[in-house]
Formats: structure tokens, sequence, C-alpha cells
């Protein structure tokens, strides 16, 4: 059977920018029988991911993380439909992911490697699962809850930063239902500053191409910052920090602004940031959510119910067809997303 999929081109070396032209898509064919234990699975929708950006390098740096290797399909979060099956754990029809989807139309995994999940869970929006309702809810609620020391009735600001994006405007909206009494969000765009606003409940948002961080934090912070939600890191995480109360809590979800650099994750602070959190005893812990996998399935139901009711809106950026996977991953790490960044595959 004639799938297509998309290998690793070239390697943009530690320190480069990724071009849709690292990618290739080439036809290659399925063997026409499965063997035991196999699941011939049609590719729905795929999720484009920051952490790629280390899976495009020979050492990624992060333990957790394996490199992408030359001339070979490149996966990552992926959902998709069971079309035959000889793996007693799933049947024809049924909807499965998986965190290592081959980035390939069609393709023949092991049944293990899959997970069942039920289309009710999101109202059919099958995508979800890859986003609000599947690891970057997760995230973001968890990366609220385990490192935020949000508490209701305190008064709180969080600021998130990467606000528009698929974990920072569900962190901002997990902020206020937690009992924040304002959200103010930190993206690239005028247009993402409005979604924020006008769609997923944040207080106020600051577009960091054109204004003045510092002034606008303080204008829109007057009880200063309690929580931050660091997506991004390097200097709007510095001009963030040198703001915020005393006992005060960072998350460290994620530093996108430093991943075509040569550093280690997570990237080390100046000296001057460093004594600003002694001084002003703010806790800035690494968030991970696969060491709390334990509480997903907890999670998950919350995340589905909060969506289902509309107390968390969902931002997606949906581009469709196999052959721009490339071109979507790299539109991403410049700020091309609202929201999740999806690649739907087939209907
Ligand atoms: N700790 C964990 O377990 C996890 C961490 N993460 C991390 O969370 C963060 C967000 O991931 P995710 O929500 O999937 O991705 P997003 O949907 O937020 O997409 C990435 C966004 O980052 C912003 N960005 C890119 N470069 C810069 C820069 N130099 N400075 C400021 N912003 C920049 C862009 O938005 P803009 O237009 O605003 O610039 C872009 O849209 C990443 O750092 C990721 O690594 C993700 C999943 C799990
Ligand atoms: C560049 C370092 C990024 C660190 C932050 C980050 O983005 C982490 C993301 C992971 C998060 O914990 C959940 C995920 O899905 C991301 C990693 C997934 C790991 C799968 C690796 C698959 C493989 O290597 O085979």
């Amino acid at each position: 059977m004639p799938v297509q999929r998309v290998v690793l081109n070239s390697r943009p070396g530690n320190n480069g920018v990724p071009v849709p032209a690292h990618f290739r898509l080439e036809e290659t064919t399925l063997a026409p029988d499965l063997e035991d234990g196999e699941v011939l699975v049609r590719t729905l929708c795929l999720s484009v991911d920051p952490y790629m950006r280390c899976r495009m390098n020979e050492d990624t740096g992060v333990g957790y993380v394996t490199p992408w290797q030359l001339s070979e399909c490149v996966d990552g979060g992926g959902v998709g439909v069971v079309e035959s099956s000889r793996c007693s754990a799933c049947s024809e029809g049924d909807v499965v992911t998986s965190f290592n989807w081959p980035w390939q139309t069609k393709a023949v995994m092991k049944g293990s490697a899959l997970q069942k999940v039920d289309p009710q869970v999101v109202d059919g929006h099958l995508s979800y699962f890859l986003g609000a309702v599947g690891i970057t809810g997760l995230t973001a609620l968890l990366g609220v809850r385990e490192k935020g020391n949000v508490t209701k009735g305190a008064n709180q600001t969080m600021v998130v930063s990467g606000a528009a994006g698929a974990c920072g405007s569900v962190a901002g909206q997990i902020g206020r239902l937690d009992g924040c009494v304002r959200a103010v969000g930190i993206c690239g765009s005028e247009e993402k500053c409005r979604a924020l606003v006008d769609d997923c409940g944040f207080s106020a948002a600051i577009n960091y191409r054109k204004e003045d961080i510092p002034a606008k934090l303080q204008e829109l912070c007057p009880d200063g910052i309690d929580v931050y939600f660091d997506n991004v890191g390097g200097g709007i995480s510095d001009t963030v920090i040198a703001q915020m109360n005393n006992n005060s809590h960072v998350i460290l979800c994620g530093q996108i602004s430093q991943y075509n650099k040569d550093v280690p994750y997570p990237p080390p602070l100046s000296e001057e940031i460093q004594e600003t959190l002694r001084r002003n005893n703010i806790t800035r812990e690494r968030f991970t959510v696969l060491n709390y996998m334990n509480k997903a399935d907890a999670a998950l139901c919350e995340l589905s119910q909060l969506v289902k009711s509309g107390h968390i809106n969902v931002l997606e950026t949906v581009v469709e067809g196999i052959e721009k996977m490339g071109d979507a991953f790299c539109s991403m790490m410049k700020g091309g997303n609202i929201g999740k960044q999806i690649i739907k595959i087939s209907e």
C-alpha cells in the first residue's frame, strides 16, 4: 500500500534556525499483511511541538527525548483510526493516540504502543487529544497546580509568557479558574493579544514585539506578580522576574526563546536574576509533565469537563496536508500559530 511520510532531510545544527528544507516528503510502501500484535492505522491529526527542535539535533541534550535520525521518518504526538488489527486490544474503527506516531499518512504500529481514546471525551474534536485534552492541557493544568501555589482569595496575579500558544492559553485560563484575580499574557502579535482577552478571559495582554514590557507589566499588574508561567525564558522572563513579589513562584515550563541556541536545558540564568530570585524568595522549579503521569487520568477528566462546559476555550491553528509538516513546525517556532498547532492528515 503506498503511503506518504516525512523524513528528516538535514539538521539545523545546535545553533541553527529550522527551515522547511530540513524535512523531506517521501513515498513509501507498507507491507500488505500485518504480523501478530500489529495494527494498521490511518493518521487523522499530528501534533507540532517545540521540544521537536531538540530532536533535530544529533544529541537532544534532554534525557527523555531521542534524536530523529537522518532520512528516517520523524514522529511525535498523533491521533488516528484503526483500519485493521491483529492485536486483541484494538479493533477496526477504534480511535487511538501515541507519543511516537510516525509522520506518515498510514502506518503499521504495535498495538501495545497505542492508547485507545473515547471521542466523546472531546465531543468528537479529535485534535484536542493532542492539545487541551492531551499533553499540552495536562502541562498547563498540572504545571499551575504543582508549581504555581495558586490560592483562592489570595488576590494573586499570574503572568504567562508564550501566552497565546497551546500551553500558555490554557495555563492562563486555569490560573483564573483556580482563583487568580488577574491573568496577564505576553505574546507576539495584536491578533494574539485580542484572542487572549476576548476568547480566553485573560485580563490583559502585552505584545512583546511592539510594547514596552516593563512599563506594561507595572500598569497591568498593580499589585505585582505572584505566579509566572514561563514558556519562553530569555529576556522576557528576566523582565517578568524583576517585577515579581516576595515569596512568588515561577513555573518553569519551557524556554523556547533558547531552543535554537547551543545551551543546556534549562539555560543558565544570569547572576543578577539568580540574586533577584534569592533576595525575594522566589521559587523557580522545573516542571516536566511526564513526571506527573500518575495524575493524568484525573486531570484529563477535569480538562474534558472544562472544555465541554465552555470554562476553557480552546485555540487551535490547523493546517491540512502531510506535505505542510515542515512548514508548520518552522512557522510554530517563529510564532505562526495561535493555540495548538495541528496538522490534519485525513478526515
Ligand atoms: N515542561 C513540559 O512538560 C512541557 C513544556 N512545554 C514547553 O512549553 C512551551 C510552549 O509549548 P507549546 O504550547 O506546545 O507551544 P506554543 O503553542 O506556545 O508555540 C510556541 C510559541 O512560542 C513563541 N515563541 C517562539 N519563539 C519565541 C521567542 N524567541 N520569544 C518569545 N516567544 C517565542 C511563539 O509565540 P509568539 O508569537 O508569542 O512569539 C510560538 O507561537 C515550550 O517552551 C515547550 O517546550 C511543552 C509541553 C510540555
Ligand atoms: C528543549 C527542551 C524542552 C523541554 C520542555 C518541553 O517542551 C518538554 C516537552 C515534553 C513534555 O514533558 C511532554 C512531551 O510530550 C514533551 C516530550 C515528549 C517526549 C517524547 C519523546 C519521544 C522520543 O524521544 O522518542
